[in-house]
């Protein structure tokens, strides 16, 4: 088994005095694709701040490779903030700036290009499209060559093509060395992507491992047939 990179454990987390994560622990293996799933509100984006150390939790911790993690973890949150007025690369540089990196100019194309972004460099960020504020983003998590990046949804809202690309950008990056943690609600990309998937519900583990094992285990199918099954009777 490759090294662990992150180790969470028991991590709790409430708001209003509802336990949105209840004892969530998570291993992410160096230069694993490990996809996090679950239903609506399952608790699966808390659970990723928690771990990148922009959301405190209440109980249980989180350990990492390196003392200056941050320095090597990239996030591409549901919600990225960009700078008003700022093109895409000019985010991108900013970005860049936060972690102390001058990004030559070729290497700033090279990473638009490589998210898919060649076309609108220096497009004004607000000015883009969903799908390529969502490439915007991503490019922004890989700004300092992270060893290990977070994508919270990457593929949600992109058409099927920039969902290929996606795909091809993630397997590519692994294939590099990155180690990549992903969430998302679509199981055949999950099933494509990943070497082992966490399903998280109502703030709890409730399966763990790769998808041909978990499938084994429950008599199912596929992942789908999976994620209906033990989630069913929710609404
Ligand atoms: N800052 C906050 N204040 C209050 N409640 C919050 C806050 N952030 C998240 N929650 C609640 O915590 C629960 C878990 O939210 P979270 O975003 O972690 O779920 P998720 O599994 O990522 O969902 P989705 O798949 O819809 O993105 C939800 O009920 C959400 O409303």
């Amino acid at each position: 088994m490759p090294d662990i990179l992150i180790q969470a454990k028991g991590l709790k987390k409430q708001y209003d005095s509802r336990n949105v994560v209840n004892g969530v622990s998570i291993t992410v293996h160096e230069k694993e694709i490990l996809a996090i799933i679950g239903p609506n509100g399952a608790g699966k984006s808390t659970t990723i701040e928690m771990m990148l150390g922009i959301r405190k939790q209440d109980e249980g911790e989180v350990g990492y490779w390196v003392h200056d993690y941050r320095k090597s973890i990239g996030a591409q949150l549901q919600a990225t903030p960009f700078f008003p007025g700022l093109t895409a690369i000019e985010n991108l540089n900013l970005f860049a700036a936060f972690y102390k990196r001058k990004l030559p100019k070729q290497k700033a194309v090279e990473l638009l290009t490589l998210c898919g972004l060649s076309e609108v460099v220096k497009t004004e960020a607000s000015k883009l499209s969903g799908g390529q504020q969502k490439r915007l983003a991503i490019a922004v998590a890989l700004v300092h060559d992270p060893k290990v990046v977070f994508l919270d949804e990457p593929t949600s809202a992109l058409d099927p093509k920039s969902r290929r690309e996606i795909h091809q950008l993630i397997l590519d990056l692994n294939r590099k060395g990155t180690t990549v943690v992903f969430t998302s609600h679509d199981m055949d990309e999950v099933t494509k992507l990943s070497y082992r998937v966490i399903m998280i519900d109502q703030g709890m583990v409730i399966a763990e491992g790769t998808v041909k094992a978990l499938c084994q285990k429950h008599g199912v199918q596929n992942l789908e047939e999976l994620y209906l099954q033990l989630t069913m009777g929710e609404n």
